[in-house]
């Protein structure tokens, strides 16, 4: 599908008067390019944790919208945009008001990652897209079905793939641990998809407790929980925030767990770490990742501080774990 792309250049200060203007002609989906940084909100919402270096915000903004191209007549909105830039002058500084335009396909945002997500194995565990076929000679497999929707957790990003390594060791076992608890509580903070939940309560936990601060990522998790057959009552998630709300540290749990895990970000996990030993049984373990190579000391330090002696740290490509034990 071809689309027709149109970019007004304004100031940063119009940006959001702009694109909520268009909105209000009837514009869906507008983007917004300048080199504002992001706040540090921001970057925990979009699970990012360091930023390249952008060029000097010089207050310019590009705003851009796009419109399908069916053979319409775009001038007659074309025009209504340029009178409401016209208007706005009087209210804030629009600079330049310059529309530019462009033709773009297939701009299927919120379904075109799905061609990047197909099956892929963390050792023997199947992950597998919901929408691909299962194939006959994986029926045996052992299979976590995963729709991520908009929440973060396909089990394609290292740090999901670190805590489930983890969770395969600490809930499994291996040859060089043997779990005391085979049927532990665990406690999901920041569960996204839920992709962390499901593959312990596969691995055999009794119970989980899932956080996340956004609420569709309840949506996310209880429909992957049905997709892999999981009894809605073997999971409990929460929308808050673990790190100062005592009525969710309540709810979630004090001494509760056997594992909790916690793939979110070191500057997220460092100001969570002294509530953690609250909620682990003696001898429970705290597994924890989102960790970016340079943050590994402050996060270690951190999880010491809390009270948790250190007994594991991983790597894979630039991103870490961290496993402790409340002793
Ligand atoms: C990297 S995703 C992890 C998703 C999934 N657990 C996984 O491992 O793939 C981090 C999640 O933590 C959530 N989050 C960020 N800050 C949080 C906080 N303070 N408490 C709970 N969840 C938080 C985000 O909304 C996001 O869903």
């Amino acid at each position: 599908m071809k689309w027709n792309k149109y970019t007004i250049e304004t100031t940063t200060a119009a940006e959001d008067y702009l694109s909520s203007a268009l909105m209000d002609l009837g514009i869906e989906g507008v983007q917004i390019e300048d080199n504002v940084p992001l706040t540090k909100e921001d970057q925990a919402e979009m699970f990012i944790d360091f930023l390249p270096e952008l060029p000097p915000d010089e207050g310019i903004s590009y705003v851009s919208f796009y419109l399908e191209d069916n053979g319409q007549d775009d001038t007659e909105l074309l025009k209504q945009v340029k009178t409401t830039i016209e208007e706005m002058r009087n209210v804030v500084d629009m600079g330049t008001g310059k529309i530019t335009s462009d033709q773009t396909e297939d701009l299927d945002w919120i379904n075109n990652w799905k061609k990047f997500f197909s099956s892929f194995y963390i050792e023997d565990i199947l992950i597998k897209p919901t929408w691909e076929e299962l194939k006959e000679e994986d029926r045996d497999k052992f299979l976590i079905e995963i729709d991520p929707g908009v929440s973060f957790g396909t089990g394609k990003h290292e740090t999901t793939q670190l805590c489930i390594r983890q969770l395969l060791k600490y809930i499994r076992g291996n040859e060089t641990y043997t779990p005391q608890v085979k049927t532990p509580k665990v406690l999901d903070v920041g569960c996204g998809s839920g992709i962390l939940s499901i593959v312990a309560l596969k691995l055999g936990a009794s119970e989980v407790v899932g956080t996340d601060l956004d609420p569709d990522c309840m949506t996310s998790t209880h429909d992957n929980m049905e997709v892999n057959h999981l009894d809605q009552k073997l999971g409990t998630f929460y929308v808050g925030n673990l790190i100062d709300d005592t009525e969710l540290q309540e709810k979630a749990g004090t001494e509760e767990f056997d594992i909790v895990v916690a793939n979110i970000l070191a500057d997220v996990i460092i100001p969570m770490a002294p509530v953690i030993p609250a909620r682990l049984k003696k001898g429970g373990y705290f597994i924890t990742s989102g960790i970016i190579d340079f943050k590994e000391n402050d996060v270690k330090e951190a999880i010491e501080k809390a009270g948790l002696e250190v007994v594991e740290i991983n790597h894979q490509g630039e991103w870490v774990n961290i496993t402790a034990r409340k002793n």
